[in-house]
C-alpha cells in the first residue's frame, strides 16, 4: 500500500507564476537576491551537479504557444548566473564572520579562525548584539546569550547558523530560526560528564551541608551539631529525565549504594532496566522519593512542572538537585515548600532568571545550595564544547547537513551520499512543473510520488520533499528555502504537499526509481504536460548514472537529462522536425546537448524534449512556435 504523508495543510492559493509579454525578456530588473544561507549538501566527487545551492532568484523566462491560437507568454528573465558564485559563503572573496558572545574554549576558537572571521565580544546587550548580527553568518552562543525573534529580524537574512555551545536551546527562539531559515545546532555531547558530576557534587554537598559548614567555618564558627547530614547509601532517587545526563547520574547514585527510580515519558524502559533502574510515572517518582534529581529539557511542557501541587505530592523531608534549568521549578512555590519544611533542602545549579536577583529568597535561603550555572564548567567539557559547536557551526557554513541540527533534520551521513543525485533530481523536477503552470492559476496542491523497490519505511524523503518545496517555490516567490524553513513556508504559503510511496519492481540497490511530480487543479501553459482524465500537471525524472533525467511529461515518455535548460514541443509526429528546430536554434549559435522524442502512437502525436545549453532568445523561440507542424511548446529554465 502507498504511504501517504501530509508535509502540511493549506488555507489560501500560494501564488501565481508570472507571466509577462514577449517583449519583457530584458535582465535589468534584478530579482530580489539574499546571500547563500544554508545550503543543503556539500560538493561532493559523486555529485555529478554541484549541490552548493547559493541562494540566488532564478526566476525563468517561459513561452508557450497554445494550441491554434498561439498566444505568447513569457516571464521576465532573470541573470540567474551573475548572483550565485557572489554570494557563495566560502568564496574567495569573503571569509565568513562568527560571532562568538560567550567565552568558548581556545581549541574551538582555533578550528574557527582557521575558517572565517572571529569576532569575540562578550557580554552584548540584546541592543548591540541586534547590532552585530547584521554582519554576521553565524552566531555562537552558550546559555546566557538570548537569542530572540528580534535577533533573526536584525541579521536580515544574513545570519546561517546559530551554534549552542552546550546542550539546552532554550534562550533560542527555535521558530523564529526556522521561519529564517536559519540553521541551529548544539554540542549536546561534551558536557554531559560534567553536567553528571556536578549534580553528585551537589547531591553529596547537600546531604553533609557542605556549603554551610564552610561558610560558617569561614565565619569564625565551629559547629558540629548543627551541620548533620543525611547519608545516601539505601536512600531511594529520582532522576527525572533519564538522558544522557540523568543517565549519567543514575549510574553514578547506583555507584553510591543509592535506589534509583526514573521518569522520563520518551526513554525506552529497557535503556533504565539494563543499569537496575525502574521507570516510573511522575508521581511515583517523586512520592517515593528520598531525592529528586532534574535532568529534563525546559519546554512548554516542563516549565515549572514542579510547581505547589507536586510540592504537595513529595515525601515531607525530599531534598531536590536541579542542574536542568530553573524554569522547570515554579521557584515561589520551592520557597514556599522549603519554609513549610515539606521540602528539606535543595541543591540548584540553573535559575529561571540567570543570574538571579541578588534579593533572591531561594538564592538567601539557609537550606539551599546554590552554584552559578557550573554544570558544565570543567576545562575538559569546555574544550570538548567548543570543538563541538565549532566542527558543527564550520560545517553548516560549508554547507554540509549539521549531525546535531536542532530545527531541521538530521540525515546520516550514508543515507545523503545515497540520495544525493535524487536531491538534484527533486529541486529540478519541482522547478520544471511550477513552470508549466499557466499564469493565472494559484497553486494549493502538490503531490511527490517516490517509486522505490525499498520498504517505505526505509525512505527519509524529508530532504527531497524540502528540495521539492524549495524547486515550486523559490522560482516565483523571493522566499529563501532550506531543509530548516522548507515545510514552513510551504505551510504559510498555503501549500499543501503530499507524498505517496509506491513499491515498484525495481533494483533495490537504487534507494529510488523515479520521483513524480504532480500539481492538481491549475492550467497549463503545456497542456500535454497534464495527464490522463484527473488534469494534473504531471512530470516523472530518473536518476541515470547519477544524472538527473526528465522520463515523463504528461503521458508521455521522454529522457533528457536534467542539466541545462528545456524546450518541450509538441507536434504532430512526421519527419523533419528535428531539423527544423536544430536549425532554428543553431542560426543563433544555440548548442543542443541532448534530446529526446516520445509519442503516443507513429506519426500522431509526439513530444520532443531539447536540452539547450544556451537560452535561446525570444525570437527563436518565436521562430519555433511558427513551425506548423508544432502545435505547442514551453521554454523551461532550470
Ligand atoms: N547545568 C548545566 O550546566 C547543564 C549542563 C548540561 C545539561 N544541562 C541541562 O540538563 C538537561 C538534560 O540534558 P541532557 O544532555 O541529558 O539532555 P537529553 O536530551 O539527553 O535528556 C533529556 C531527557 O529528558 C526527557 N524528558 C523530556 N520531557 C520530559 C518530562 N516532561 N519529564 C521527564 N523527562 C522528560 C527526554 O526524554 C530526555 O530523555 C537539559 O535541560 C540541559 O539543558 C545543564
Ligand atoms: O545546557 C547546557 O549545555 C548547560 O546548561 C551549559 O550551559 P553553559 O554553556 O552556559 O555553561
Amino acid at each position: 500500500m502507498p504511504s501517504t504523508i501530509m508535509a502540511s495543510s493549506t488555507t489560501k492559493p500560494i501564488f501565481t507564476p508570472p507571466s509577462t509579454t514577449l517583449t519583457s525578456s530584458s535582465s535589468s530588473s534584478q530579482p530580489p537576491t539574499r546571500s547563500s544561507l544554508l545550503s543543503f549538501l556539500r560538493n561532493t566527487a559523486s555529485t555529478p551537479i554541484s549541490l552548493k545551492l547559493s541562494h540566488s532568484h532564478p526566476s525563468f523566462r517561459s513561452l508557450s504557444i497554445k494550441n491554434a491560437t498561439k498566444t505568447i507568454e513569457s516571464a521576465e528573465t532573470s541573470p540567474v548566473s551573475k548572483v550565485g558564485a557572489k554570494d557563495t559563503i566560502n568564496s574567495q572573496e569573503t571569509k565568513p564572520t562568527i560571532l562568538v558572545s560567550e567565552k568558548l574554549g581556545e581549541a574551538g576558537l582555533e578550528l574557527l579562525r582557521n575558517f572565517g572571521d572571529v569576532d569575540c565580544s562578550y557580554d552584548l546587550s540584546q541592543e548591540d548584539l541586534c547590532k552585530k548580527i547584521a554582519s554576521c553568518d553565524a552566531l555562537i552562543v552558550r546559555s546566557g546569550t538570548k537569542v530572540t525573534r528580534q535577533v533573526f529580524e536584525a541579521a536580515k537574512g544574513k545570519l546561517k547558523v546559530v551554534g549552542r555551545a552546550g546542550v539546552g536551546i532554550d534562550n533560542v527562539d527555535l521558530q523564529a530560526a526556522t521561519e529564517f531559515g536559519c540553521l541551529v545546532v548544539n554540542a549536546p555531547t561534551a558536557n554531559t560528564v560534567a553536567a553528571a558530576e556536578h549534580g553528585i557534587a551537589l547531591l553529596a554537598s547537600m546531604a553533609r551541608n557542605v556549603a554551610q559548614a564552610d561558610a560558617s567555618m569561614k565565619a569564625g564558627q565551629w559547629q558540629r551539631n548543627k551541620y548533620v547530614g543525611v547519608s545516601l547509601v539505601g536512600k531511594t532517587l529520582a532522576v527525572m529525565g533519564f538522558g544522557k545526563v540523568g543517565s549519567e547520574v543514575a549510574r553514578r547514585a547506583k555507584g553510591l549504594g543509592m535506589e534509583v527510580i526514573t521518569h522520563d515519558p520518551y526513554a525506552p524502559a529497557d535503556r533504565a532496566r539494563a543499569i537496575g533502574v525502574e521507570v516510573v510515572s511522575f508521581d511515583q517518582a517523586i512520592s517515593t522519593a528520598d531525592f529528586i534529581s532534574l535532568h529534563m529539557p525546559l519546554t512548554p511542557a516542563t516549565k515549572k512542572v514542579f510547581n505547589d501541587d507536586s510540592f504537595a505530592k513529595v515525601k515531607k523531608g525530599v531534598r531536590i538537585i536541579n542542574v536542568a534549568r530553573g524554569g522547570v521549578i515554579d521557584e515561589d512555590a520551592l520557597v514556599r515548600a522549603l519554609d513549610s519544611g515539606k521540602v528539606a533542602q535543595a541543591a540548584l545549579d540553573v535559575f529561571t532568571e540567570e543570574p538571579p536577583p541578588k534579593d533572591s529568597k531561594l538564592v538567601q535561603h539557609e537550606r539551599v545550595t546554590v552554584t552559578p550555572h557550573l554544570g558544565a564548567s570543567t576545562k575538559e567539557a569546555q574544550e570538548g564544547v567548543a570543538i563541538e559547536i565549532a566542527e558543527a557551526v564550520v560545517g553548516a557554513l560549508k554547507g554540509e547537513l549539521a549531525a546535531t541540527a536542532v530545527n531541521a533534520p538530521m540525515v546520516p551521513a550514508e543515507v545523503l551520499s545515497e540520495l544525493a543525485p535524487y536531491v538534484v533530481l527533486a529541486e529540478r523536477l519541482g522547478r520544471l512543473a511550477v513552470q508549466l503552470v499557466a499564469g493565472g492559476s494559484g497553486i494549493k496542491s502538490a503531490k511527490v510520488v517516490y517509486k522505490s523497490a525499498r520498504d517505505p519505511d526505509d525512505l527519509d524523503t524529508r530532504l527531497l520533499r524540502a528540495m521539492i518545496t524549495k524547486g515550486i517555490i523559490e522560482p516565483i516567490s523571493d522566499s529563501f528555502i532550506n531543509l530548516v524553513n522548507a515545510d514552513f513556508t510551504a505551510k504559510k504559503k498555503g501549500l499543501r504537499i503530499s507524498e505517496e510511496r509506491v513499491v515498484v519492481d525495481a533494483s533495490p540497490e537504487l534507494p529510488i526509481f523515479s520521483i513524480q511530480v504532480q500539481l492538481s487543479n491549475v492550467d497549463s501553459k503545456f497542456g500535454s504536460a497534464v495527464s490522463g482524465g484527473g488534469g494534473d500537471i504531471s512530470i516523472e525524472g530518473k536518476v541515470k548514472n547519477g544524472i538527473p533525467h526528465l522520463t515523463q511529461v504528461g503521458s508521455f515518455s521522454v529522457d533528457v537529462s536534467l542539466e541545462g535548460n528545456l524546450i518541450l514541443c509538441r507536434q504532430v509526429d512526421q519527419p523533419g522536425m528535428i531539423g527544423q528546430v536544430g536549425n532554428i536554434l543553431g542560426e543563433q549559435n544555440v548548442n543542443v546537448s541532448f534530446m529526446s522524442v516520445g509519442r503516443t502512437a507513429r506519426r500522431r502525436n509526439a513530444i520532443m524534449a531539447i536540452e539547450v545549453d544556451e537560452e535561446p532568445n525570444l525570437e527563436s523561440l518565436k521562430k519555433i512556435g511558427e513551425v506548423p507542424a508544432i502545435e505547442e511548446f514551453v521554454f523551461l529554465k532550470l
